[in-house]
């Protein structure tokens, strides 16, 4: 079959990192018998340069008319004067309003042969870990109302709708339902109104998923269990900004940030992206782990192609290397070869 992928590697360390992912997407057309045709777009900080927009109408286009999309990261301190509207962050935001990608799927696992890697004691990670963030990625703070007024307060809106809550509270105990069957919504309703509705919805979305065990917890007692018992998630359901930010938190459980793939899906679009920036304090310094962006590679085969064996066969890949004893800085230990980005990737490529 063939399939049009864009590819948008955006600034810092989103070139070297997204460049692994398209070596391994060749291997997997050269191995598997498929056409992949790829084409690049500008977002983020080298759009700005390039065509004085974070979000140029092109790139936009360019993924409204293909079967995949990976992007790297945007943002860096060349762009960070910028005004709001204007950063290369707005670009990445745009695109997932624009493509209605409102689920953003973050699986945090800990791989076997990572598990000294994480900074969690052994006995806390017990026999290993493997949840799944459900973020909300078009609502809420990232985009609501937000300004200064003319007295310099600043202020950003946090609102959701009830619409809005249960399409993602659907995706939350779908995916539930594909894995552990339990599923931990993460709110601050003890404070937030925004939180009460999403409370409300969820719990009424239960009911149609009577075999999903559903728990709540505030989003201030969900970091810290995150840290001291973790294994007691499968899915996690929560809003956007709530989702950022422990998501962050859960990779590094697993050894590194550079570790996890994420998916961001709506009802026709679907990009594919590592979780973390454009790490501007390493880039172009061939040590970025490039297994979180490859890792969404196999995503977007499974998740947007209908080309789960392929999909499948990267995280074997990666596993096998991992296993091998192979490390970039981020997850490198004594014992343990440490490599380059581009070695590493090679090698991923070379057990395909
Ligand atoms: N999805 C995106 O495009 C995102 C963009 N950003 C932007 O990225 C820039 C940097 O933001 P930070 O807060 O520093 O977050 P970051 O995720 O870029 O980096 C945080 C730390 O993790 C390390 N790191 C990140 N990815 C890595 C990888 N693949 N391998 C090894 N180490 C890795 C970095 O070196 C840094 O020490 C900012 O402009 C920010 O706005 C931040 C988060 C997400
Ligand atoms: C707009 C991005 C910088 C938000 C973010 O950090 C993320 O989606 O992980
Ligand atoms: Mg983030």
């Amino acid at each position: 079959m063939e399939y049009r992928v864009t590819v948008m590697p955006g600034d810092g360390i989103g070139r070297e990192i997204v460049e692994g992912a398209v070596k391994v997407i060749k291997k997997i057309e050269e191995k598997y018998n498929h056409k992949f045709n790829i084409n690049y777009a500008d977002i983020g900080g080298i759009a700005i340069d390039n065509h004085g927009t974070p979000l140029p109408e092109e790139t936009i286009e360019m993924c409204k008319n293909s079967d995949g999309i990976i992007l790297g990261a945007v943002g860096g301190p060349k762009w960070d004067s910028l005004k709001g509207e204007d950063r290369p962050e707005r670009g990445l935001l745009n695109i997932r309003k624009e493509l209605g990608l409102y689920t953003n799927l973050r699986p945090a696992i800990v791989y076997e042969p990572l598990k000294n890697a994480s900074p969690l004691k052994p006995e806390i990670i017990g026999e290993g870990l493997d949840i799944c963030i459900v973020r909300e990625l078009t609502g809420g703070i990232y985009f609501g109302e937000k300004g200064v007024k003319e007295d310099g307060t600043a202020y950003d809106v946090l609102s959701y709708n009830e619409e809005e809550v249960k399409r993602i509270a659907v995706k939350g105990f779908e995916t539930a339902m594909k894995r552990g069957k339990k599923l931990t919504s993460v709110d601050k309703s003890n404070v937030l109104e925004s939180s009460r509705l999403w409370r409300r919805v969820v719990i009424e979305v239960s009911k149609d998923y009577p075999e999903v065990e559903l728990n709540h917890m505030y989003v201030d007692n969900a970091a810290m269990q995150l840290l001291i018992n973790p294994t007691q998630f499968d899915v996690i359901l929560t809003m956007n900004m709530f989702g950022d930010i422990l998501s962050d938190e859960a990779s590094m459980i697993t050894g590194s940030i550079g570790m996890l793939p994420s998916a961001s899906i709506g009802e026709k679009y679907g990009l594919y992206e590592p979780i973390h920036g454009s790490a501007p304090d390493i880039a172009g310094q061939d040590i970025a782990n490039p297994i979180a962006t490859i890792l969404s590679a196999a995503m977007m085969f499974k998740h947007s192609m209908g080309l789960p064996e392929e999909g499948t066969a990267i995280e074997k890949a990666v596993e096998k290397v991992l296993n091998d004893g192979i490390r970039t800085r981020d997850i490198h230990t004594d014992s343990t070869k440490l490599v380059g980005t581009e070695e590493m990737v090679s090698l991923i490529v070379k057990n395909i």
